[in-house]
C-alpha cells in the first residue's frame, strides 16, 4: 500500500525510495515514476490526488481505473481504490507520449532507436570479440533475472543486437528504460 508522507506541508506518497510531491493538493500534470507497490515487482505509474484533510485515506486515481483511460484534472473524478484493486490495475503500462518524451531523449543520445515496426527500442553494441561480448550477456543476463525483465538479443562473435519492450504491456515501459540503462552501463564494464 502507498504510503502518504507529510512533509514541509507538501503532501507527497513515498514508496521504495520514489517521492513525489504533490502540488498543493492539486492533481500533478505529471505523473509519478514506477512506484513499487509490492514484492512481486508489480509497477505502474500513477497520476496522483490526495484528499486534502488529516488522515484522509488517499484519493488515488490510475490510469487503469479512469473511466476513458484519460487522466483526470479533478479530484471528483478521483476514486478511492481498495488495497484488492491495486494490485490488479498495478500491471505495467506502456508510456506515454509525455513519458516519451521525457525519457526517450536520453536514450537516443545514446544510439538506442525505436523500432519502426513495434513499440520497442533497439540498440546494437560491438566489441573487441566474443569473450567480451560474452561477458557483457551474462552481466546483462543476470540483471534480467533479478529484474524479472529480459531483452530479445542476437549475438554474432562481437556484435550483440538487443531489442527491448515489455510483453506485458506490449510495448515500451518504464522496465524497459531501466534495463536500457543497465544495458548501456554494463557495455561499459
Ligand atoms: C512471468 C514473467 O514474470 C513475465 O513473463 C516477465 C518475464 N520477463 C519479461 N521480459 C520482458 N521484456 N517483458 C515482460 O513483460 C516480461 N515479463
Amino acid at each position: 500500500m502507498i504510503k502518504l508522507v507529510l512533509s514541509g506541508g507538501q503532501k507527497a506518497y513515498q514508496q521504495g525510495g520514489f517521492l513525489r510531491r504533490l502540488l498543493h493538493g492539486q492533481l500533478s500534470r505529471t505523473y509519478g515514476s514506477c512506484v513499487r507497490l509490492d514484492s512481486s515487482h508489480s509497477h505502474w505509474l500513477l497520476h496522483r490526488s490526495v484528499q486534502q484533510g488529516a488522515g484522509a485515506e488517499p484519493l488515488l486515481c490510475m490510469k487503469t481505473l479512469c473511466k476513458h483511460g484519460e487522466y483526470t484534472t479533478s479530484l471528483q473524478s478521483a476514486v478511492t481504490v481498495p488495497s484488492s484493486a491495486l494490485y490488479q490495475a498495478g500491471k505495467i503500462q506502456s508510456l506515454t507520449e509525455e513519458e516519451r518524451a521525457h525519457l526517450l531523449p536520453l536514450l537516443r543520445n545514446a544510439q538506442w532507436v525505436e523500432l519502426g515496426t513495434r513499440d520497442a527500442i533497439y540498440k546494437e553494441f560491438i566489441f573487441k570479440d566474443f569473450n567480451q561480448a560474452f561477458g557483457f550477456m551474462s552481466r546483462v543476463a543476470l540483471q534480467a533475472e533479478k529484474m524479472d525483465h529480459h531483452p530479445e538479443w542476437f549475438n554474432v562473435y562481437n556484435k550483440v543486437q538487443i531489442t527491448l519492450s515489455t510483453h506485458d504491456c506490449g510495448g515500451v515501459s518504464q522496465r524497459d528504460i531501466t534495463m536500457a540503462t543497465f544495458i548501456d552501463q554494463a557495455s561499459m564494464m
